[in-house]
Order: C-alpha cells, then sequence, then structure tokens
C-alpha cells in the first residue's frame, strides 16, 4: 500500500506524520521500523500517529511510536507538530487543541510564528507511577550504572525520565552511559536518560538518550522532566530556558499537582508516499 506522510521535527528532533483519518492502514511494529529507518525507510525518530478522536470531548486521538516500533505514552515535540499537522491539513481550524493520549488528554495552544504551547499535565515523582525501582519516594537516587555510581532524578511525564546533573552536558560520554541508563533494571519499562547542565537558575543546557531511538537532538517531555527534578531540588525558578543540541524549549511549572506547560516551534519540512 502507498501511504501519504509529512516528515516534521521540533527543535531537531524528527517526525514522520501520518494521517490515518483520511487513510486506513493497520501499522505493525516493523512498519513502524522501516519508516523510521533513515536508509531504508524515511527516517525519523518517532512516528506520529493521527486518529480521530475516541469520544466527543477530545478533537483528536494521537499514537506515538519509537523508532524501535515500540508504542509509548507521550511526546511533547510530537504534541507541537502535530498541532501544526492537523491545521495545515485543515483537519481543524481550532487554535486550541484537545488530543487523547495513551498518557491522557492534553491541550495544544498554536502560538504565532509556528510556535505551540502543550499542557503537557502535571508530572509524577511517586516511583511506582514511572515505574521505578525504589524503597520510598526521594528527591534523588543513586543508581551504579556500569563502573559508576551516578546520582539522579526520576520523573515521569506520563514517560518514564531519569535526570542527572552534569558539570558540562559536551563531556557525557553518552554512547556508553545512555544504553546502560536506557536499560538499568531498576527502570522495569527502560528509561528516557536526560544529562542537565546548569546556566543559571532560569537556563539550562540538556541532552536525552531517548528509549526507543538513542541520543536525539531534543526531547520535550525529558525537557520538562528536567525542570520539574531541577525546580524540585531548588537549582530552578519556575520558568526555565532549556537548550538542547537542535533547538531551545521554554518550559514553565508552578510546583507539585501543577501542570508542566511547555513552549517551542514546530517545522514541517516535506511531504512524500512510501510502500508500506
Ligand atoms: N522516547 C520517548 C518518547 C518520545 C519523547 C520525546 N521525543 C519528546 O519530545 O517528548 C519515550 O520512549 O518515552
Amino acid at each position: 500500500m502507498l501511504l501519504k506522510f509529512t516528515k516534521m521535527h521540533g527543535a531537531g528532533n524528527d517526525f514522520v506524520v501520518i494521517d490515518l483519518i483520511s487513510q486506513h492502514c493497520k501499522l505493525r511494529p516493523r512498519d513502524i521500523r522501516k519508516l523510521a529507518d533513515r536508509r531504508f525507510g524515511v527516517g525519523c525518530d518517532q512516528v506520529l500517529v493521527v486518529e480521530p478522536p475516541g469520544s466527543p470531548d477530545v478533537d483528536f486521538r494521537y499514537r506515538i511510536y519509537n523508532a524501535d516500533g515500540g508504542e509509548v505514552e507521550q511526546c511533547g515535540n510530537g504534541a507541537r507538530c502535530f498541532a501544526r499537522f492537523v491545521r495545515d491539513k485543515k483537519l481543524t481550524n481550532k487554535r486550541v487543541i484537545s488530543v487523547q493520549t495513551a498518557a491522557g488528554v492534553i491541550e495544544l495552544r498554536v502560538r504565532d510564528n509556528h510556535r505551540v504551547e502543550v499542557n503537557m499535565g502535571a508530572p509524577t515523582l511517586d516511583p511506582q507511577q514511572i515505574p521505578f525501582d525504589a524503597e520510598q519516594q526521594a528527591a534523588s537516587y543513586t543508581l551504579d550504572v556500569g563502573d559508576q555510581t551516578i546520582e539522579l532524578g526520576a520523573v515521569s511525564m506520563g514517560n518514564p525520565h531519569a535526570v542527572t546533573l552534569v558539570e558540562d552536558v559536551a563531556a557525557v560520554d553518552m554512547a556508553r552511559l545512555g544504553p546502560l541508563l536506557e536499560n538499568h533494571p531498576r527502570f522495569p519499562q527502560r528509561v528516557n536518560a536526560g544529562f542537565m547542565e546548569l546556566v543559571s537558575d532560569t537556563e539550562i543546557r540538556l541532552r536525552v538518550f531517548e528509549r526507543g531511538v538513542g541520543e536525539t537532538l531534543a526531547c520535550g517531555t525529558g525537557a520538562c522532566a528536567a525542570v520539574v527534578y531541577g525546580l524540585s531540588r531548588g537549582w530552578l525558578r519556575d520558568t526555565v530556558t532549556v537548550n538542547l543540541p537542535g533547538g531551545k524549549l521554554s518550559i514553565s511549572w508552578a510546583g507539585p499537582g501543577q501542570p508542566v506547560i511547555m513552549t517551542g516551534p514546530t517545522a514541517s519540512v516535506f511531504e512524500g508516499t512510501i510502500r508500506i
């Protein structure tokens, strides 16, 4: 079957976006892996699938698949690109769009110059919800990772994140530490591994080794998790600029029980069709 797609990115975190409202096909994990393959397919970090709403009180449902073919709960950069996609494709003309994801309903607000603000919902720090194996919830945890002991924060934005404070993100041995953390046995559903460097109490640098993908140029939920951890530790204020290798995101959080608000760019790069 020939499948139409749109190639997009949010701060360099790239996506193949597929409208399964006007097209009808069943995407198996091997189809996702082919779409995401940078040589045998289109190439992307995640595949985003647009579906009709499952209930009358949301505008759309969107499914998120990592490059390894696994479906995941949440994708911050993807949510922004989703909002741009459904408006570019005239599937809606709303500027405030509610979307059902596997982690719950999120609200997208389209701002000027293709920027989108996303209410990502409230973070979870309860280890059982993340999930993360720990006796009890704590401000940080120490983990044996390879031949190192690493202190990190554990946060869920609907998907699991481990955040480590470092002096210099450029010096992180991502190729070695990333996979060790992603597959650490104390994260039973694996984890996205973020490395955060403090620039000031309102600015950080961040690199993320994403579950199911590897290092990406940006990770929206990772940026949210890093700010939640940094603010919880008293290192950050309530609105933070997050500098990622692919671009900048603005993250705001008013504290426990409050939603995290992420604002950032979207880009639509090309359209195509692929034989699946
Ligand atoms: N790799 C993530 C999903 C995509 C998250 C990221 N691309 C974002 O922008 O939030 C996971 O397995 O939970």
